[in-house]
């Protein structure tokens, strides 16, 4: 499995960009909010460490993964100095085929947003088969996605910047 080759907050401070300049805004789904919760931490605490301002980290909750194309486009539609929106979900396998249908949503939702707008939107959306694989990935033995959206997001800024 490819995460386990690659802890989820493993990342060199020295390849990471510094965030000052830029602002981003973190959309959250309240669904397994456990989860949510601790991605969201992640994310916050690594954008301060690398230098974001508090005053420029927009924060909003939605009430399942499935909103958070809209809502990222609703952000993106009224605040255009945002610099990237951080998208956080936990989408966990029940006992019909809606998981499937969520996931594919909200991949290809954020996907064809991020082309709309030429910002980027970070996939920070767990997809998995069980609750322990979540725990495992928000802050347990294989990091946090809440760090690594964080630092995409770093990244893309950048990029968007120089390109
Ligand atoms: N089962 C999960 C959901 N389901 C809710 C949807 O995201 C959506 O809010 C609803 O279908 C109404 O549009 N959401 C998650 O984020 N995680 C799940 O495991
Ligand atoms: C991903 C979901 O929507 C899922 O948790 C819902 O559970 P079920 O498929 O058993 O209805």
């Amino acid at each position: 499995m490819a995460t386990q080759l690659k802890n989820l907050s493993d990342f060199s401070h020295t390849t990471v960009p510094n965030g000052t300049a830029y602002k981003f805004a973190i959309a959250v789904a309240e669904w397994n909010a456990e989860i949510t919760g601790s991605l969201y931490n992640g994310a916050l605490k690594t954008l301060l460490a690398h230098g974001v301002l508090a005053d420029n980290i927009l924060s909003i909750a939605v009430p399942g993964s499935f909103e958070l194309t809209s809502a990222a486009d609703i952000l993106l539609n009224k605040h255009e100095e945002l610099d990237a929106v951080i998208c956080l979900g936990c989408v966990i396998q029940g006992d019909t085929k809606h998981f499937d249908f969520i996931c594919d949503a909200v991949a290809n939702g954020i996907t064809q947003l991020s082309i709309k707008h030429s910002k980027p939107v970070i996939f920070g959306v767990l997809t998995t088969n069980d609750l322990q694989q979540a725990i495992d990935r928000a802050g347990g033995k294989h990091g946090n996605k809440g760090d690594e959206a964080a630092i995409t997001a770093l990244k893309m800024a950048e990029l968007s910047a120089i390109a």
